[in-house]
């Protein structure tokens, strides 16, 4: 009885159905799971700050990052060429777990922790040449709730925003990366971190 309540609040919501596809599953895993990976990811990923390049500038980000994956697949993001670990147990146990709902095998996954509400991630698509056509996009977030925005690309005066809950899965394909951008705004007040997970397909250069 109480998995069948649990499963009902665990049924996807539609976010996008308009020039791409974007659910939302927000009890993908339980609240104990999130919070031992969420821990044992801090501990265990080596994480850098690194800098992007903002308009002619070198700046470095607001948030630490990392990248696991198929080491012989190098992977460019925002200018800069990040040096790929290879994959470990937990990385491979989630792996697993989101491959089978979303039906696709994935190469890579980008970690990004945002240590307290100034850690942010700005306006931006997963577009890369490397990712393919409508490349299918698999994120997770542990730990502290963060608002995530969507906005069209040709019209950017209005957002859909939605809050990234604890082990919630967000799945985005289709379109969805060439119409829409999306971002991770700055919050006040936040001292918590968060740790978001996107897998993806990586297709290595020609
Ligand atoms: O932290 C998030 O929810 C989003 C991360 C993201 O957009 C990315 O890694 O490309
Ligand atoms: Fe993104």
């Amino acid at each position: 009885m109480v998995k069948d309540l649990l499963f009902e609040q665990n049924e996807p919501l539609k976010i996008i159905s308009e020039l791409g596809d974007v659910d939302y599953f927000p009890g993908f895993f339980s609240p104990p799971s999130s919070q031992s990976i969420f821990n044992r990811l801090i501990e265990d990923i080596t994480w850098h700050q690194e800098p992007i390049w903002m308009f002619g500038k070198k700046i470095m980000q607001p948030r630490l990052t990392a990248l696991y994956g198929d080491p012989a697949i190098p992977y460019s993001y925002s200018g800069i060429t990040m040096e790929t670990v290879a994959w470990d147990k937990l990385l491979l146990d989630i792996k697993d777990k989101v491959e089978h709902v979303c039906n696709t095998e994935f190469t890579h996954v980008l970690l990004n922790y945002y240590r307290h509400g100034q850690d942010s991630m700005g306006w931006h698509r997963d577009n890369e040449k490397s990712l393919g056509n409508n490349p299918v996009i698999a994120s997770l977030s542990f730990g502290q709730e963060r608002v995530f925005q969507f906005r069209k690309y040709s019209d950017k005066s209005e957002k859909k925003s939605i809050t990234l809950g604890n082990g919630s899965l967000l799945l985005m394909q289709g379109a969805t990366q060439k119409y829409w951008e999306h971002q991770v705004p700055k919050r006040a007040g936040i001292q918590a971190g968060r740790i978001n997970l996107t897998f993806r397909k990586i297709f290595p250069p020609k």
